[in-house]
């Protein structure tokens, strides 16, 4: 099981490119696809799901270009996408019916299958509710049953957990954990520690480039004696963040505490201190790498 994305490029009208060269080879497990607004991810998310074209290069399902014989994937693909809609009055079952139905899930299969998911998804006591007076985080969790009627092997989620309070953002996460082992998962968000919880791997996004591919603890070695801590007075806060890439700052009685990712000493009196996911995702999409900005 191969999902191959080689050398895509997609231009939109007037000359802008929203992927440029992007290459990915992804295999079972969940991929997480980290980049800020506009970086590309949901444009990537539409070419794998066979929705819009590449301008340039190819995906590539089991050694299958997409383009020539989208079916291949469409088979075996379950998609949630970022603006998923639901119908308001049709309750869970009866919305799954629906999306069964136009799936051509036979009525009988379906209805095991619903049956399942609700499960899956937690949702069997609500099923008969209308999913018009659901929470963020039980829609959410019927756009994943629905993404699953078809036992998918590639499942395609972005940017699910946006607008979820944090509890349900974490029991989300959960259940992509727990639908992983032998599907291929690419779950695309913004939120770092979205990633952090649940990737086996993280591709960072950033301007329709790929910045870094590896494992979670890979990525984190990147900032290894690279992340400073310097305390300062409020005034110059501002000067340094024209200056170095800050990836947060904490009010203490001595001052500001910055925390600045950077390859050299940004500072006589700067600390190292350890680093965290968010320090290496802040330097993998920086223009600048690490030394003093110059963006
Ligand atoms: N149909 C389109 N026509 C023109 N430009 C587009 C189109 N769709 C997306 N774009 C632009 O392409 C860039 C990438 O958009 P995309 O939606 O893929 O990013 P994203 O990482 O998913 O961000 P977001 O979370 O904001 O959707 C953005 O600058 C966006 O404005």
């Amino acid at each position: 099981m191969e999902l191959a994305i080689n050398q895509v490029s997609k231009q939109y009208k007037g000359n802008f490119w929203a992927l440029k060269d992007f290459n990915l080879r992804l295999e079972p497990g969940v991929l997480g696809l980290l980049g800020e607004n506009g970086a590309g991810k949901s444009t990537l998310m539409r070419i794998i799901s066979t929705i819009t074209d590449a301008t340039n290069g190819a995906v590539h399902w089991n050694g299958i270009d997409i383009s020539k014989k989208p079916n291949e994937i469409r088979r075996v693909l379950g998609y949630l996408p970022q603006d998923f809609g639901v119908y308001p009055n049709l309750n869970a079952v009866e919305f799954l019916e629906y999306i069964a139905a136009i799936k051509g899930i036979s009525k009988r299969t379906a209805k095991k299958r619903i049956d399942e998911l609700l499960q899956l998804v937690n949702l069997t006591h609500a099923r008969k509710r209308p999913i018009g007076g659901f929470s963020g985080g039980m829609r959410q969790r019927v756009g994943i049953a629905q993404a699953l009627l078809n036992d998918p092997q590639i499942l395609i989620v972005d940017e699910p957990t946006v607008g979820l309070d944090p509890i349900e953002r974490v029991r989300f996460r959960n259940l992509l954990s727990d639908l992983s082992g032998e599907r291929i998962i690419i779950f695309s968000t913004h939120i770092v520690s979205d990633v952090e919880a649940t990737a086996g791997s993280i591709a960072i996004i950033s301007k329709g480039k790929l910045m870094h591919h590896s494992d979670p603890d890979t990525l984190l070695q990147t900032v290894e004696g690279k992340v400073w801590e310097v305390i300062v007075s409020e005034q110059d806060v501002q000067a340094l963040r024209m200056q170095w890439i800050i990836s947060g700052t904490i009010r203490s009685g001595k001052g500001i505490q910055v925390r600045i990712v950077s390859d050299t000493k940004p500072a006589p009196d700067a600390r190292l201190i350890t680093p965290a996911m968010e320090d290496a995702y802040l330097y993998c999409i920086s223009d600048s790498r690490g030394g003093s900005r110059n963006d």
